[in-house]
């Protein structure tokens, strides 16, 4: 059930878990089917771990049942806490060996963002762990002299979750320890591509002391293992975060099984808007970073980029200077270098994904920039930063989803021209404004219809602010306190303090 890896460039050797986790053990999965997993940055094969079939869904399904109504129902808030507060020390013991998980399964860059990734997974699991201790949600509700009632915020049950490949371990912590804090037990599919670093933490869980049954991670396919979780009649509620079809599905699913609710952080199209006062510099600085970080694998990434007609041209100069300078591939092309910010994307489907919109352009016409030049025979699924400018609203690269490293860059007359080009869109993830007029921001984020607004920043996420989308970006939130809430159903209690009978 463990293979040896050796990961050369931070010396480390680990056992790596293959086996599907439940009940707190590592087993085959039925059927004995495997997925191969490849290293981003070289194309190579990593090793392959068991996948989840139905029947193996089912079994986990079971053993979260088990721990669900035999113990981690009757757990209190701190008790609950406590664990999770293990559970973080744990991950700060463990975090480089996590980090060079995520960095040679993804091929996120291990200096500029696995060990963040890391850093954020640490406060969330202790976010968490505080804000259960003061878990006091509930009400008493005075309704007459002989009457009141009491709510309570109790969880759903068994929760199955799942998550994608571009912040494997963060979004699976963005979604587990929330929904752990409340008193749910889960079972979680990683996706195929990135499975590794949530199966070797599971671990890290028993060592916690989370009794068995309380967290099953099952990798599998999405049509396979995914389907049978989302349409799973004994799960009592999903989590999804992925693209806004397998959304949609999840949702269907989700329906016709048992009515389960569902909470989806889906796909974005998010446009940043800059206007003529902003602060040129730091106005660039955010946007490149907004579609360059991760390789442009961030759902909320700022895809769409509205500059005010009068400093068009001096906001591209900058934006390519500043893109330039600070997302690089790095001499070795090695995301375990220090030099090297900008990894390739996940997978040769991925990249070609990525490169077919690119190509689009490239065919309608449109105005091209690239930064960086790739050798032809480049190992690994790697993609240049890329930014069109001449693109009609119309087109699919200002409407589709592309999730690599690509913007558009586009001009706007006024305030209202760009409050109507940024809403122009299906997607409602994120959005960012630049300006230093206290009117036109404030307009801005009261009139955009997205989740989450940044004023004179991008891409800048905090744990403890709620996270999700309007429209088709999705449905509930993560994070913050909603993060916990999302994962608690009210239950109301109607006291008759009457001792006669019932007058009609
Ligand atoms: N919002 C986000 O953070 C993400 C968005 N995407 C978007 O999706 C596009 C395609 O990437 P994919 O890897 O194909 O994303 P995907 O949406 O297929 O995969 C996300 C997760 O859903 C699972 N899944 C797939 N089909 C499923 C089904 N029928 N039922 C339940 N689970 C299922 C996958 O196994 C994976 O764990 C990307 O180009 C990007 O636009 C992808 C990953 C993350
Ligand atoms: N930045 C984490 C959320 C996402 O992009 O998927």
């Amino acid at each position: 059930m463990f293979t040896p890896i050796h990961i050369p460039q931070v010396g480390i050797t680990y056992k790596q878990p293959i086996g599907l986790f439940i009940n707190n053990e590592y087993v085959k999965s039925k059927d004995g089917s495997l997925i191969d997993t490849f290293n981003p940055a070289t194309g190579e094969k990593i090793t392959s771990f068991y996948a989840a079939g139905t029947a193996d869904i089912d079994e986990a399904v079971q053993a979260a049942r088990n721990a669900y109504e035999d113990v981690w129902s009757k757990t209190t808030p701190s008790e609950r806490s406590e664990l999770l507060w293990k559970l973080a020390s744990l991950v700060e013991r463990d975090k480089k060996l996590l980090a060079a998980m995520e960095t040679l399964d993804s091929g996120k860059p291990y200096h500029s963002n696995a060990l963040g990734d890391l850093d954020q997974i640490i406060s969330v699991t202790k976010y968490y762990a505080g804000v259960v201790q003061n878990l006091t949600q509930g009400k008493q509700i005075p309704v007459s002299h002989d009457k009141f009632a009491v709510t309570f915020e109790v969880p759903y049950g068994v929760v199955g979750q799942v998550v994608p490949w571009n912040y494997p371990l963060a979004m699976a912590s963005w979604k587990m320890q929330g929904c752990l804090a409340a008193g749910n037990t889960i079972v979680i599919k990683p996706a195929e591509n990135t499975s590794l670093s949530l199966l070797y933490f599971a671990q890290l869980f028993v060592e916690a002391g989370f009794p068995p049954g309380v967290v099953n991670i099952v990798p599998g396919h999405g049509a396979q293992a995914g389907t049978a979780l989302a349409a799973h009649p004994d799960v009592d509620k999903v989590a999804f975060t992925g693209s806004t079809k397998v959304g949609q599905a999840v949702m269907e699913a989700a329906g016709k099984s048992n009515l389960k609710p569902v909470t989806l952080e889906c796909g974005g199209k998010s446009p940043a808007v800059v206007f003529e006062d902003a602060e040129i510099e730091q106005a660039a600085e955010w946007c490149a970073l907004g579609i360059f970080y991760n390789s442009g694998q961030n759902c909320t990434a700022n895809s769409r980029i509205y500059v005010q007609e009068s400093i068009y041209e001096k906001f591209l100069q900058e934006f390519k200077a500043q893109a330039a300078k600070a997302w690089k591939f790095g001499a070795k092309r090695d995301p375990f270098d220090e030099e090297c910010t900008l990894g390739p994307v996940i997978s040769e489907v991925q990249q070609k994904r990525v490169k077919s919109y690119i190509e689009h352009g490239v065919k309608e016409g449109l105005n091209i920039e690239t930064l960086h030049e790739l050798p032809a025979d480049v190992k690994g699924f790697f993609v240049q930063p890329t930014f069109f400018t001449n693109v009609p609203q119309s087109s699919k690269l200002n409407r589709e989803e592309i999730f690599g490293p690509v913007a558009v860059i586009s001009t706007f007359k006024n305030e209202s021209e760009a409050l109507k080009l940024a809403n122009d869109t299906n997607y409602g993830l994120a959005s960012a404004v630049f300006t230093q007029n206290i009117g036109v921001a404030t307009r801005f984020v009261r009139d955009i219809k997205a989740g989450t607004v940044w004023v004179n920043s991008s891409n800048d996420e905090e744990i403890s602010v709620p996270f999700g989308g309007f429209k088709m970006s999705g449905i509930g939130r993560e994070l913050g306190e909603a993060g916990l809430g999302s994962y608690l159903q009210t239950k109301s209690a109607h006291f008759n303090l009457s001792v006669s009978a019932h007058k009609l």
